[in-house]
């Protein structure tokens, strides 16, 4: 239905924010993962909101209970690029009329505690700690809108709430200076950022799960590397993001961006294009001259007012040519 002044021009719906907590116990060495989960579709359903027509609808509790379903079935739950895949793709097969599902996976982190008095690997079997708000975020889009037996998958991952800190071996100099700057250029500061990393692959073919079998979903035989399949990538994004993060010399937050990004790139083939979103979270040296204490010469200062905001806030995105 549409009238003369308006008609439905898009449409998506699902389940937000479904909490799961998985244990694969590998005998006594047991594995987690914790994700927030967001699972949309599109397809045929316009007439629900333009017609009170439930009957296209898959109820967002349904969703949220094939995401459980999955999660105690799917093969792949304990890696968040491949049970999106797996959910999407199952969501896409099941419904006829359902053409694509877009599945956000956020996992929580959940790290093996270390058992005191070992040096190096030791960890408990079935311990855990929650190091840190950091993220690992995956966002796929499973495409049946060509028909069942052509599914194509569109992946996104990344990081986000990484939060570093150096305390030198960052300068900012030579920036337009005119009626509006107050700024000092410095050759030494403190630079802190909360990472949040994307990087995309290209789109990929979906092998049709036989007989809809839900607990089915084939990874490929031969596995590229740095390709959407290959579980190093994120562990490859991270080490680059940090090392290069820690032994930069900065000129800005700009360039120590591109660096990483590139560095990316180079050493993951299978990536096509890496985001940064990375806030300037300024540290202020507080000044003390009005007491005769000397804290802001910029090697020197060693009292600093954190600053939660304004913060800066670089972006860019890097691409394979
Ligand atoms: O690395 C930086 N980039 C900027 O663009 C900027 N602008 C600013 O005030 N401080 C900084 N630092």
């Amino acid at each position: 239905m549409s009238d003369e002044f308006s008609y439905l021009s898009a449409a998506r719906y699902g389940k937000d924010k479904i909490r799961v907590f998985r244990v694969v116990r590998e005998g006594k060495w047991h594995h987690v993962v914790e994700y927030n989960v967001q699972a949309l579709l599109e397809g045929d359903i316009e007439t629900s909101y333009t017609e009170a027509d439930n009957s296209v609808v898959v109820a967002t509790d349904s969703i949220k209970n094939i995401t459980y379903y999955m999660a105690k079935v799917s093969p792949h739950v304990l890696n968040p690029e491949r049970f999106a895949l797996h959910l999407g793709t199952h969501l896409v097969s099941k419904y006829p009329h359902i053409h694509k599902a877009f599945v956000t996976v956020e996992q929580l982190r959940w790290s093996r505690i270390p058992i005191p008095g070992f040096q190096g690997t030791a960890e408990y079997s079935h311990s855990f700690i929650r190091d840190g708000d950091e993220k690992r975020i995956v966002k796929v889009e499973i495409d049946a809108s060509k028909g069942k037996d052509k599914i194509t998958a569109q992946v996104t991952s990344g990081i986000s709430d990484l939060l570093v800190l150096k305390t030198t071996e960052s300068a900012f100099s030579g920036f337009v200076r005119d009626k509006y700057t107050t700024l000092k250029e410095v050759d030494d500061r403190i630079l802190s950022t909360s990472i949040d990393l994307t990087y995309t692959f290209p789109p990929i073919d979906i092998p049709k799960p036989a007989d809809a079998d839900v607990e089915q979903f084939d990874v490929p035989s031969q596995i590229p590397p740095g390709s959407v399949w290959d579980t190093s990538v994120p562990a490859s994004a991270r080490k680059i993001t940090l090392s290069t993060f820690a032994s930069d010399n900065s000129a800005s937050v700009q360039a120590t961006l591109y660096r990483m990004a590139r560095l990316i790139l180079t050493e993951n083939p299978g990536v096509q294009t890496v985001s940064y979103a990375l806030p300037n979270k300024h540290y202020i040296p507080v000044d003390m001259s009005y007491l005769g204490v000397e804290n802001l010469v910029p090697s020197q200062a060693e009292v600093f007012m954190p600053v939660a905001a304004p913060s800066g806030l670089i972006t860019a995105t890097v691409s394979r040519k």
